[in-house]
């Protein structure tokens, strides 16, 4: 990987032009710091400049968009070799000044990957492949109150480097601009639950399967579709997920007219530098309607034997899967509380450096499916849902993020979320099945699920 002191792109494009002898095509990143601007703005000002992808942390002072295309990593294939071979093969061709030591700023890329490649896709999920990680030609980032532009063109030995500046330019202009008027959000007209009664038949055949000893827990979901009252305007429907949902990573990711969006609590791996983070989050109950009701389903939750057991399998298979690849494990005894605007959750923290060589592929590798999504033990489990759910999960699930060219990166997985095409959205929920669960309070639970998207899409 080149790095480049030049801080002004035209003499970098010009350059790069310049050193392509053969028929190939070189990146070149420059990044640099912009006013303050709302990255919503920013993402509606964005709307005719191709394919956009948005992604705020759930902790942090941290949101990425991302603009267009200059590259698509993007195969079929189930395992995540392809990607980051393709990925580090793009870095060390790639022509970069960053002056900004920050995660989240120079060369990144956004994507994400199907729960179960092994799954026949179906027509919903037509515009999106088994993994797909887009690195946009713009990216804005705002991390910790400072605002960074990051600007990626590929070139060509037949490019001008005044021709590239000047449609960057017009470009930039365009998406610094302030827009005019700020879209207006949908509601629903109409809701149609996707086989609710047979859903629930599914949780007592895994329930039977478990006590016969097959396996120990089957997470199962569930769709509802929605007609809307209009073509849903994406920013509108993020600024509500970015106002209602303060705890959850909010993400979207366009793919030509459809958009794969959601706001979720869990986060399966952080790496910055070589310190891991992951989050084992599984077991559920209801938020309270006054602070004493509140308490006492956060006290049931905390000691019910059920829930613990479903988190239990979660904190297991996350501590093995850290040890392929980890030292200084950490992780707390029992489990805390995470409180959410519609729900509440035993969660626990997974904190571990990650040894030398390894990568965020290979951690995602490892942990994706948890048993939060997948079950116990992860084969047999995911047979089970592959034969036995009436859906085809997407992108649902599985993990979402972004990684940067300093190895940094962050991947969260992708619940409380939906497809929306046009005037039209598929909403997804699961839960985990264990020994003892009922089929009615498990379908009362993933209604609760859905409200997160539901409520933004003006259903409730
Ligand atoms: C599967 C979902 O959530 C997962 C299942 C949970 C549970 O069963 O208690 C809790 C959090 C998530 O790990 C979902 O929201 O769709």
């Amino acid at each position: 990987m080149l790095k480049v002191k030049e801080d002004i792109l035209e003499s970098m494009l010009e350059k790069a032009i310049h050193n392509i002898q053969t028929d190939e095509t070189k990146l070149v990143s420059y990044t640099k710091k912009i006013n303050e601007i709302n990255p919503l703005y920013f993402f509606e000002a964005a709307e005719k400049l191709g394919n956009r992808t948005y992604w705020r942390s759930s902790i942090d002072d941290f949101c990425i968009i991302g603009v267009g295309s200059t590259l698509e990593i993007a195969t079929e294939q189930s395992d995540m070799n392809y990607t980051e071979n393709r990925w580090q093969t793009v870095l060390e061709e790639a022509i970069i000044h960053n002056p900004y030591n920050v995660p989240g700023t120079g060369v990144i890329a956004l994507g994400g990957m199907a729960f179960d490649p092994k799954k026949e896709k179906t027509e919903l999920w037509s515009n999106y492949k088994a993994s797909q990680f887009t690195i946009p030609e713009f990216t804005l980032a705002k991390i910790e109150g400072n605002y960074y532009l990051t600007t990626i063109t590929r070139v060509n030995r037949n490019d001008h480097a005044k021709q590239l500046l000047t449609q960057l330019n017009a470009k930039e202009q365009q998406l610094l601009s302030p827009v005019e008027s700020f879209p207006e959000n949908v509601h629903v007209i109409s809701q149609e639950e996707i086989q609710p009664e047979s859903w629930k038949k599914t949780v007592k055949k895994a329930t039977d399967e478990i006590n016969k000893h097959e396996t120990e827990k089957i997470v199962l979901a569930r769709e509802i579709r929605l007609h809307l009252s209009k073509e849903a305007s994406i920013t509108a429907v993020l600024r509500e997920l970015v106002e209602t949902q303060p705890n959850s990573y909010v993400f979207a990711f366009e793919q030509e007219k459809d958009c794969f969006i959601g706001a979720t609590p869990e986060r399966l791996v952080k790496i910055e530098g070589n310190q891991l983070l992951s989050t084992c989050l599984a077991g559920t109950a209801p938020r309270g309607k006054s602070l004493e009701e509140d308490e006492k389903f956060k006290y049931t939750l905390l000691h019910d034997q059920k829930n613990r057991e479903e988190h239990d399998f979660v904190v297991q298979m996350i501590k093995q899967a850290m040890e392929n690849y980890c030292e200084n494990i950490v992780i707390p005894k029992d489990p805390d509380i995470l409180s959410l605007s519609n729900l509440q959750h035993l969660y626990t923290p997974v904190r571990a450096t990650l040894r030398e060589g390894y990568s965020i592929f290979n951690v995602i590798e490892k942990l994706h499916p948890t048993p939060a999504l997948g079950g116990t033990p992860r084969e047999k489990s995911l047979a089970f849902i592959r034969h036995y759910e009436h859906m085809d999960r997407g992108w649902y699930g599985a993990p979402v993020g972004w990684l940067d060219s300093n190895a940094n990166g962050e991947f969260a997985v992708a619940i409380r979320s939906g497809l929306i095409r046009g005037d039209k959205a598929s909403l997804f929920a699961g839960c985990g099945i264990v020994r003892d669960s009922d089929p009615e309070a498990e379908y009362a639970e993933t209604n609760i699920k859905f409200l997160p998207m539901l409520s933004v899409l003006g259903g409730v």
